[in-house]
């Protein structure tokens, strides 16, 4: 039986993970839930898997929680101190982290500082904060798994490999609703089309992001840190079916992948289980119906926002945390229907341009150069 304590449990990530938790009821018990301000549904949450502590980090809404369940004995904490204390739980094994934006990152370095393994779904957390996450994990013997579909199917292709013999990583993208668009076409984009993901129902940010082709540019800084390798040797490849989830290509020129059907329960179920795999309740993939496959290159003059997640990793420090925090105010601005489309990678890249990098921040650094981006931003657009 492991214990689970699962932050952002009320988003896309946060309720698969409790469909694989109902799914093998014997193997986990949840000892802390978390969400921003959505009640109702931790309250449901609340009920069924009858956590010790729950989270909102909103107070109000942490008040009227407590109400509500007045009936049940869990602690209900809020704000970041409750996400700190829900992070370090005594009793739990392992942290899933799946709140969106970086956010994440105290937390994170909280429960790897309390000993606890992580399976992170959060990848903003990475993005800004890689270069203390993975040396501090590593201090403190405490295992990352990544729960990001593709970053879990590098991961599988390296089991049992020699990791100073990758000679490319193969960081597959749908290439999002826009696949194939003119940046004259993305000029009118509405909110709802970007929306619209071709293979993945998620969570409203990471959907936007994937339209833009930020998540890719995201996932390659993510995937720089998991797995200790320059952008020299990360190669997006845009692969429109998501079935290949990504790939490791050796020096003898072998390429090793993971395959399956678009569901997260897999990446979840395996970081949950890892080393050990179970059955997925879901549908499996069939390659005779499948027929065939298709593989491009990024278009990084349209999705413009990719060229600027290489440029953040090649100036690297604070540079990243300003690429990232750029893109979470202007993704908010984007969905709030205050700016265009096409506005995202312009004020991700004017952001990057005021901000003269710090070479190797510290956590307070970080929260700083958010800070000054969003204000930046704020006195901008
Ligand atoms: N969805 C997916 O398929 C994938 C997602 N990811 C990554 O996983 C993360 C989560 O994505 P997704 O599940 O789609 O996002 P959602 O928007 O669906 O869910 C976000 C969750 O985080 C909670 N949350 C937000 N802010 C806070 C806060 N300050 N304190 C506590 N909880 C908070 C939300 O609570 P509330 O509901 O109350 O707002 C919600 O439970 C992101 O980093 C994303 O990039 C990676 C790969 C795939
Ligand atoms: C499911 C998942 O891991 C997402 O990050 C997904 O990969 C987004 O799709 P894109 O490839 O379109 O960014
Ligand atoms: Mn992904």
């Amino acid at each position: 039986m492991k214990n689970i304590v699962l932050l952002g449990s009320t988003g896309s990530i946060g309720t698969q993970t409790l469909d694989v938790v109902r799914h093998y009821k014997n193997d986990f018990r949840v000892t802390a839930l978390a969400a921003a301000s959505n009640i109702e549904r931790l309250e449901e949450q609340i009920r069924e898997f009858k956590p010790k502590l729950a989270v909102v980090y909103r107070e109000d809404k942490a008040k009227e929680l407590r109400e509500k369940i007045s009936d049940l004995s869990v602690e209900v904490l809020a704000g970041m101190d409750g996400l700190l204390t829900a992070a370090v739980e005594p009793s739990a094994d392992i942290v899933l982290t799946a709140v969106v934006g970086m956010i994440g990152i105290r937390p994170t370095i909280a429960a790897i500082e309390a000993g606890k393994d992580i399976a992170l779904a959060n990848k903003e957390t990475l993005v800004t904060a890689g270069h203390l996450i993975m040396p501090l994990a590593k201090e403190r013997g405490v295992k990352i798994l990544p729960v990001d579909s593709e970053h879990s199917a590098i991961f599988q292709s390296l089991q049992g490999e020699n990791r100073g013999q990758i000679h490319k990583i193969l960081l597959t993208a749908s290439g999002g609703p826009f696949r194939g668009k003119s940046l004259n076409d993305l000029a009118s984009v509405q909110v709802e089309d970007a929306l619209k993901h071709p293979n993945w129902v998620m969570g409203r940010k990471i959907t936007i992001d994937s339209a833009t082709m930020v998540n890719k540019g995201l996932e390659v800084i993510e995937a720089r840190w998991l797995f200790d390798v320059g952008l020299d040797k990360i190669q997006v490849v845009v692969h429109p079916e998501s079935v290949v989830h990504s790939a490791v290509e050796f020096e003898d020129s072998a390429v090793i992948a993971q395959l399956g059907t678009p569901d997260m329960r897999l990446p979840i179920q395996y970081a949950l289980f890892y080393p050990d795999r179970k059955p997925l309740s879901g549908e499996w993939l069939d390659l005779f119906k499948l027929g065939t496959l298709h593989f491009e290159a990024p278009d990084l003059e349209v999705f413009k926002g990719l060229k600027l997640a290489y440029e953040a990793l090649e100036i690297g420090g604070s540079m990243t945390t300003v690429f990232n925090a750029a893109n979470e105010r202007a993704v908010a601005k984007f969905l709030d229907r205050k700016i265009k489309f096409l506005d995202i990678p312009e004020i991700i890249g004017e952001a990057m341009e005021k901000h003269t990098a710090i070479k190797s921040p510290s956590l307070e650094e970080i929260l700083d150069t958010e800070k000054a981006a969003y204000e930046f931003i704020e006195s901008r657009w």
